[in-house]
């Protein structure tokens, strides 16, 4: 299969050279960047040594840059199209790929930021897909994986949602090898609102980890958190039981406690008294919690569905609360029914 990956941000590049590097792997992989310099970086040193440094590219991976258009040689005869950008850029690219009749997924967790001011609320990615290009086959690859590890070859499930099975194949074939196992699902909806709300809970225990508040308190943190992610993705058309699945406990565990998580580094950087746009600004990388945080809290409002810890992030996002009053204003709130 010919794949191409688009943005070569971390993630983009660790599955570009998973693909690539697979021992006879049957796949011709192109990784394209918007960033010429950083692409001849790359051609020269073999490596991205920007967002994923230390690691080699194989010697199969293509590498491409300058404009991203469907008649772009690299792209006119792709059998999979991943798109590899940041929530922020998905609108963008979805356009520029309409008409393209290759199965296209996206790797980005999270909400899109509104789009004008109070009226709108955020997009989840299959619902921007659904308004800027319909006839997309189309869907998402999620699920607990941080992309250093997969970058090594260290062992990791990831899920392929898609309500097209041709696109779920497409990532199966592509993806699934001796250190990827790659599950289908056809509950999009479901995988992306676990990716999406599962950053905001990583903040939520990064910041409670930073002011050392305890291994109980964590526990708690991720346990309701998973009980809020499953509110709002039932409200919006999801199976509950998707969130017992990869992308949303598996993802949930992972990134609320792996010292990799970007999300999680957040928290723990406002624990030490970090402006959040100095813990933003040391990254160096997305963490898109900080950007869908108010959006998962909207849409839950809309709904009317319960989310006190996403709320307590986006009071915390916004400074209207305190890093260490946090926790404390979830605690000192009624006693309720664990089902609920
Ligand atoms: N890093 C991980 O471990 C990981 C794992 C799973 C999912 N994700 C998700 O994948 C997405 C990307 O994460 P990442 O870690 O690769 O981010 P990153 O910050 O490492 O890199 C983002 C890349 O996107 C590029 N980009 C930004 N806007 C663009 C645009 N308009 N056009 C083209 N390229 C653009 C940047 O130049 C950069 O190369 C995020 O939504 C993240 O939540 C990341
Ligand atoms: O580093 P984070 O917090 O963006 O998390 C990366 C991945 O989404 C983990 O699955």
């Amino acid at each position: 299969m010919n794949i191409v990956v688009l943005g070569a941000g971390a993630w983009g590049t660790a599955l570009a050279i998973n693909a690539a590097g697979q021992s006879q792997s049957p796949h011709r992989v192109t990784l394209w960047a918007r960033d010429e310099q950083q692409v001849a970086r790359m051609r020269a040193e073999r490596e991205n040594r920007r967002y994923l440094p230390g690691i080699a590219l194989p010697p199969g991976l293509e590498l491409a840059s300058g404009e991203m258009d469907l008649q772009q040689p690299w792209l006119a005869d792709a059998g999979l199209v991943v798109v590899g950008t940041p929530m922020a850029a998905l609108r963008g690219m979805l356009e520029r790929l309409v008409g393209c009749t290759a199965p296209v997924a996206w790797l980005c967790k999270g909400f899109e930021a509104p789009r004008d001011g109070e009226t709108s609320t955020g997009l989840l990615g299959h619902e921007i897909r659904a308004r800027v290009a319909p006839d997309l086959s189309a869907g998402v690859l999620s699920g607990p994986s941080f992309a250093l590890e997969v970058a090594r070859g260290q062992p990791t499930a990831l899920v392929a949602a898609s309500e097209h099975a041709g696109v779920r194949d497409a990532l199966v074939s592509a993806f699934h090898g001796p250190t990827l196992r790659v599950y289908a699902n056809d509950d999009i909806v479901g995988v992306e609102v676990g990716g999406a709300v599962k950053n905001v809970l990583a903040i939520a225990t990064g910041l409670c980890d930073g002011l050392d508040l305890g291994l109980n308190a964590r526990a708690a943190l991720i346990t309701r958190g998973l009980a809020e992610m499953t509110r709002l993705g039932l409200a919006l058309g999801a199976r509950a039981e998707t969130f017992m699945g990869l992308s949303g406990l598996g993802d949930l565990v992972l990134t609320a406690t792996g010292d990799l998580s970007r999300n999680r580094k957040v928290g723990q950087l406002l624990a030490r008294g970090l402006s959040l746009q100095q813990a933003v600004d040391s990254l160096g990388h997305v963490a898109e919690g900080v950007y869908s945080a108010r959006t998962v809290v909207q849409r839950a409002q809309k709904l009317g569905v319960d989310m006190p810890i996403s709320e307590a992030v986006v009071a915390l996002l916004d400074g209207r609360l305190q890093p260490n009053h946090v926790v404390a204003t979830l605690m000192g709130r009624n006693p309720k029914l664990e089902a609920m």
